[in-house]
């Protein structure tokens, strides 16, 4: 509730506004028939020359409720799809602080609810309850005071005939709140079902595995469709026994009603304002039912919604950016005793290649494994050379790349860039300095254009064209539209190559101080790899890069290759002191030629040069 509190908290104007005019609706209504019964009551008893001037006055009343209700519907529409907007953005907003872990904490499925579903039951319930609920309090309390003005006995009889009602709508209201937080999380299973079965349509459809999915779905539409008919039932319920009761109230008050007349106790008009007073009041409260049934539904959104918006995000800026705790951290690690040791090499390198980014004694496990991923890493990647990291599939390699991006946070030890602690650095600030092709290639639906200028949105085209054509992307010239092509969304309709290429670009539009090229060459063929590389050796002269990759060939050139095998650094060096000193290092290349031999490859890809 503090939530809604919260959003509605800039509306507070256009709130009271609508309230206003909501009220004017209610106090209209129940205006009309107490001037309708004045004007029998009149007509009875032969005043007729007062039913012209009443007659005015009840179009006046009138036409002062419609306005009211017309213009208070308006600024309720608006309100909610202002508070509605509001919290889309917050929840947004707050997914983009996620690190890798928030993300995995609530999924992709349940966080699309969230943010459209669950938004959506949220602001269709301040809707109605403005409309429906806000009104009841002053139309029962008007109506029975009213009431109770005309007739003592038939304000007993309204006021007990609403607490019944009341009462009655409650408990089912009561009853329905469990089966509305199945019914939310039911919608969350269907979405990550719905969406499975959809990104994965071709797997179901190689493994002929339609029938399980199908089996898979129907449970999840089965599960929703049960408890939806459980609601509608308390729902359909609620709703017959209302209409009950306003036909008994009717029949009551024309019955009692007929008595007090006939005992001189109210006139004969008195009955046809009290029949419409109870038959506003019991459908106002009946309205209210419906929307109580909503209230529990919206309360569980509400929630939901909550935890995102108020989740501390498990990596966060640092409060005041803190450049020097970072510097000293790094200094001080460079005046270990280890890293004295050696010597003038070392500072002749430092001094033509200054480091960029450092793994210093870094440690790594995720909050779920029962082992580290990554143990007491130590490297760096220097400034005009390429860094490479080579090891077995779940290795750790991506670990890396998440670690420095800070989409991860080190368990022990340090990630630094520039000579700066990641974790003193602003996120921004941090990814502001490193370009990152991912190991899958996402491209966003929009044209080649759009997806090139992430990097950059000031890029000229000619810096697009330059940087597609490093990324050996001239494929794009020959398409009809160039760099206006239509990129559908995850980049389907390109080659998984294609999508490679054009996210190596997307990360060469961008001018960075260190590239990281997640597996980012797996897809390309032995030639197109190996022009890549030529051209982006000339491209980045000035940043550092680290290439993760899987094949020898790919990192054969590499200034440094670091050797990784369950998370720990096997070996370190060139191409060639590894294939002296590495037997990690040896046995992937051996088992690469292998291969390659059984592939029947030549050796015009680079192979020839892993054999060496
Ligand atoms: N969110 C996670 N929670 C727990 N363990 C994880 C998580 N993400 C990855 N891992 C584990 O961490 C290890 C390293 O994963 P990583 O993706 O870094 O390997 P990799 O060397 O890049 O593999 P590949 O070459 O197949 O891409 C793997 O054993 C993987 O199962």
């Amino acid at each position: 509730m503090r939530l809604l509190l919260r959003f509605l908290k800039p509306y507070a104007g256009l709130a009271a506004a609508t309230l206003f005019a909501l009220l004017l609706d209610v106090a209209g209504a129940l205006f009309v028939p107490t001037i309708l019964a004045e004007m029998i009551n009149v007509g009875a008893e032969g005043g007729t020359e007062h039913i012209l001037p009443t007659g005015m006055l009840m179009l006046a009343v009138t036409v002062v409720s419609g306005v009211g209700a017309l213009v208070g519907s308006y600024l309720c529409a608006k309100l909610c799809a202002n508070v509605g907007r509001d919290m889309r953005n917050a929840i947004y907003d707050s997914t983009l602080r996620f690190s890798d872990g928030d993300f995995n904490r609530f999924g992709t499925g349940s966080m699309i609810t969230r943010t459209l579903n669950d938004v959506n039951v949220i602001q269709q319930a301040v809707m109605m309850s403005f409309q429906m609920l806000v009104p009841v309090p002053i139309m029962c309390v008007m109506g029975i005071s009213l009431s109770f003005m005309l007739d003592v006995t038939m304000g007993w009889l309204l006021l007990v005939t609403v607490l019944i009602v009341v009462a009655i709508t409650v408990v089912v209201v009561v009853k329905a709140a469990p089966i509305f937080d199945k019914l939310q999380r039911f919608i969350d299973r269907m979405n990550v079902v719905l969406r499975e079965n959809i990104t994965g349509v071709r797997p179901i459809r190689a493994f002929g595995r339609e029938r399980h999915e199908r089996k898979r779905l129907d449970t999840a539409f089965s599960d929703y469709a049960g408890s939806a008919i459980r609601v509608n039932l308390l729902f359909a319920g609620l709703d017959s026994f209302s209409f009950f009761f306003i036909n008994i109230i009717i029949v009551a008050v024309m019955w009692v009603g007929g008595d007090r007349v006939g005992m001189h106790a109210m006139q004969i008009g008195d009955i046809t304002a009290l029949i419409e007073y109870s038959i506003l009041i019991l459908f106002y409260i009946m309205m209210a039912g419906f929307v109580m049934f909503m209230v529990p539904r919206a309360f569980i959104c509400l929630g939901r919604a909550k935890e995102v918006i108020d989740l501390k995000p498990s990596i966060a800026d640092p409060e005041g950016p803190d450049a020097t705790e970072g510097r000293n951290a790094a200094l001080a690690w460079q005046k270990q005793p280890s890293y004295l040791a050696q010597g003038e090499a070392r500072a002749a390198l430092d001094a033509a290649h200054p480091k960029v980014a450092c793994f210093n004694h870094m440690t790594f496990r995720f909050s779920d494994a029962a082992e580290d991923t990554l143990q007491d890493l130590t490297f760096s990647c220097r400034r005009g050379q390429t860094t490479a990291i080579i090891g077995p599939t779940g290795s750790g390699k991506s670990t890396i790349a998440r670690l420095m991006l800070r989409l991860i946070d080190a368990t022990d030890g340090r990630v630094l860039l520039e000579g700066r602690n990641v974790t003193t650095m602003t996120q921004a600030e941090l990814r502001d300095h490193i370009a990152y092709v991912p190991q899958k290639a996402w491209l966003f639906s929009g044209t080649i254009a759009e997806n090139l200028r992430y990097g950059d949105p000031d890029a000229t085209d000619e810096e697009l064209w330059h940087a597609l054509d490093v990324a050996q992307g001239s494929f794009v010239r020959e398409l009809p539209d160039g760099l206006d092509s239509r990129v559908a969304q995850g980049g389907t309709n390109f080659s998984g190559g294609q999508r490679q290429r054009l996210a190596i670009a997307r990360a060469l539009v961008k001018k960075a101080d260190l590239y990281i090229f997640d597996d980012s060459f797996s897809a390309l063929d032995f030639a197109t790899d190996a022009k890549l590389r030529k051209a982006l050796a000339t491209e980045i002269t000035d940043a550092a890069v680290l290439i993760i990759a899987q094949r020898v060939s790919t990192i054969v050139h590499a200034d440094q290759i670091i050797v990784l095998a369950d998370g720990k650094v096997q070996g370190r060096g060139t191409h060639d002191e590894l294939m002296r000193t590495c037997a990690t290092y040896q046995e992937i290349a051996r088992s690469q030629m292998r291969a390659d031999d059984a592939d029947g490859t030549d050796g015009t890809d680079g192979t020839d040069e892993v054999v060496k």
